[in-house]
């Protein structure tokens, strides 16, 4: 069986299952379940703190795994990364009060409260500043009004809790991170594991690309894949109408109006878009 981690609780656990159930995977019904087998498919799923998932993949107690970036790096587990997942999306960032600082450079001798100390250190190291790291577990935003610290490093995702906190970023992003699917450094990926990126590469595509339909005149197919090359290349199919075809084609979900904008200037007509339930690329 195929052991895989998934987060239990906090940002990125709720995306995770949801991506898992679209994938085909059965998941948990109660969020006091901390395993559940799923001998269809053959894997047994762990719920895990997404910080902890790192390591236990890394030391090859469990096979893959879901966690952030962030959270990857900042444990140092010998994990790879092997997808990125897209949700949980955050930035690293210090902040601290106006004019305490304006970058990495202006932190030496200061005390700088984190959660990601991993992360902190190895940032600090490479731009050659020596400062203090308060290491806290979480509510670091505090940290500052509280006297611990003259600045902090944290996860910022919309600003909301800086704000709160009377706090602004300063500085270039340290890391930007998201969910990603990691696997142990070097080991060899058995058949259940390629079965699982495939399946998650299908939902990712299912929820970012859209299929498109146009006719246009046949003479205006290369202008048209110019616009929208698809992934591999776009359908064309003889139309009964003399001098016209039917083409079939994936396009950016987000994109989506604006091509279908242009391809009507090029003289398609009956441009459809429908959502791609599920995919293998
Ligand atoms: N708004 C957010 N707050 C915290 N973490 C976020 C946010 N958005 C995305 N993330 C990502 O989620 C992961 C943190 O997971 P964690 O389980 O600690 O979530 P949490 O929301 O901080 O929950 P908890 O409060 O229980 O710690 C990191 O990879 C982080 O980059
Ligand atoms: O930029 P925002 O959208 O405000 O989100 C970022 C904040 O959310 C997280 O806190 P969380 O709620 O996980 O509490 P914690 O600090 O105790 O982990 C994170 O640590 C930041 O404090
Ligand atoms: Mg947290």
């Amino acid at each position: 069986m195929l052991r895989v981690a998934v987060p239990n609780k906090g940002s990125l656990s709720e995306a995770a299952i949801d991506i898992l159930t679209e994938a085909g995977y059965r998941q948990r019904r109660s969020t006091k379940d901390l395993s559940l087998t799923d001998p269809d498919n053959g894997v047994e799923f762990y719920y895990l703190r997404p910080r902890d998932i790192a390591v236990y993949v890394g030391e090859g107690t469990l096979d893959v795994g879901i966690s952030g970036r962030d959270l990857v790096l900042d444990s140092h587990a010998d994990a790879d990364i092997i997808m990125e997942l897209g949700f949980g999306g955050s930035t690293f960032r210090f902040a601290g009060r106006a004019g305490v600082a304006e970058s990495v450079k202006d932190l030496e001798g200061k005390r700088i409260a984190t959660s990601f100390a991993g992360i902190l250190a190895d940032h600090l190291a490479e731009n050659g500043v020596q400062a203090s790291v308060v290491r806290l577990d979480g509510a670091v935003e505090s940290a500052v009004q509280l006297g611990v610290a003259d600045v902090i490093a944290d996860v910022v995702e919309t600003g909301t809790t800086l704000r709160q906190a009377g706090l602004e970023v300063f500085g270039e992003p340290i890391l930007k991170s998201q969910a990603v699917l990691i696997r142990r450094h070097g080991v060899q990926q058995p058949a259940a594991m390629e079965q699982l990126v495939r399946r998650l590469e299908g939902v990712l595509v299912a929820r970012n690309y859209v299929m498109m339909d146009y006719d246009i005149r046949a003479e205006a197919v290369e202008a048209a894949n110019a616009v929208a090359p698809g992934l591999e290349s776009p359908t064309v199919s003889p139309l009964h109408r003399e001098g016209w075809v039917a083409v079939r084609v994936m396009v950016p979900r987000a994109e989506a109006q604006r091509i279908m904008d242009q391809l009507w200037e090029l003289g398609a007509r009956a441009i459809l878009t429908t959502d791609i339930h599920a995919c293998r690329i």
